[in-house]
């Protein structure tokens, strides 16, 4: 079956006036269809870089990134974002819906931009919103809501597309522990249910230890971690 990531040999490099930072050097990893992979990895040491790297928002300085069957290194910005609008959704620590949409809106706008109908990307947003467990509030807006039904409207989302590689950044680190532990298992939930592959970098080890590997970084490269 074909991978849902593969990175190849990854690289990047800051230049910082006559100093190169090396953030990453030679990272290799590969998530199978529907597998569920935590990074743990200290601050710093480049998780958020990976992840701009992985969903195409930010090139390496040198090696591959492969999603699902399209090799991506060499496409042009528009070929990057036609990439990411069909096969990546992305979840952060900071929601970033629209202010002025409300929970069910935030979740039809990704799909009409795919040329979706209203009526499907409604129905779609209706179903993801009942399985986040927020459907009663589809249709408050996003200032209307708490921090975690935020996010779970940040997470239905994400999904809402039908990826097949979901990229998260700390997408529960902004909130309270019983909270993100809620969120987190509607998210895994979500995942399981849809086999979709995941790459979620996280602090928890607690929630690390619910997916089903962890990988951290180590002087650049991609490392499994022992639980
Ligand atoms: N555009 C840039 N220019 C220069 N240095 C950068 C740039 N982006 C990131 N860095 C540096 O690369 C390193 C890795 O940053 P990154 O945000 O990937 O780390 P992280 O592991 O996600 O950290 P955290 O857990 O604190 O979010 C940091 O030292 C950061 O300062």
């Amino acid at each position: 079956m074909t991978p849902a990531l593969e990175l190849k040999a990854i690289g990047r490099r800051f230049v910082q006036g006559e100093n190169e930072l090396v953030i990453l050097d030679g990272a290799d990893m590969t998530i199978a269809a529907g597998e569920m992979v935590a990074l743990v990895a200290p601050s710093g040491s480049g998780k958020s870089t990976l992840l701009q790297i992985a969903g195409l928002l930010e090139k390496p300085t040198s090696g591959e990134v492969v999603v699902g069957e399209r090799q991506c290194s060499r496409l042009d910005d528009k070929g990057r974002t036609a990439m990411r609008r069909q096969a990546i959704g992305f979840v952060y620590q900071f929601h970033h819906l629209l202010p002025e949409l409300s929970a069910l809106e935030n979740v039809m706008i990704p799909q009409l931009i795919l040329g979706r109908s209203r009526g499907d990307a409604a129905k779609r947003a209706r179903v993801l919103l009942d399985h986040m467990r927020i459907a009663g509030r589809a249709d408050h807006r996003p200032a209307e809501l708490s921090g975690g039904e935020q996010q779970r409207v940040a997470i239905a989302r994400a999904v809402a597309n039908e990826p097949q590689l979901l990229l998260a950044d700390e997408p529960t680190g902004n909130l309270d522990p019983s909270t993100s532990d809620h969120v987190f298992d509607s998210l895994t939930t979500l995942v399981r249910e849809s086999r979709l592959a995941a790459l979620i970098a996280t602090h928890n080890h607690d929630l690390a230890a619910r997916m089903d590997r962890t990988v951290t970084l180590a002087d650049g490269k991609i490392v499994p971690k022992l639980r």
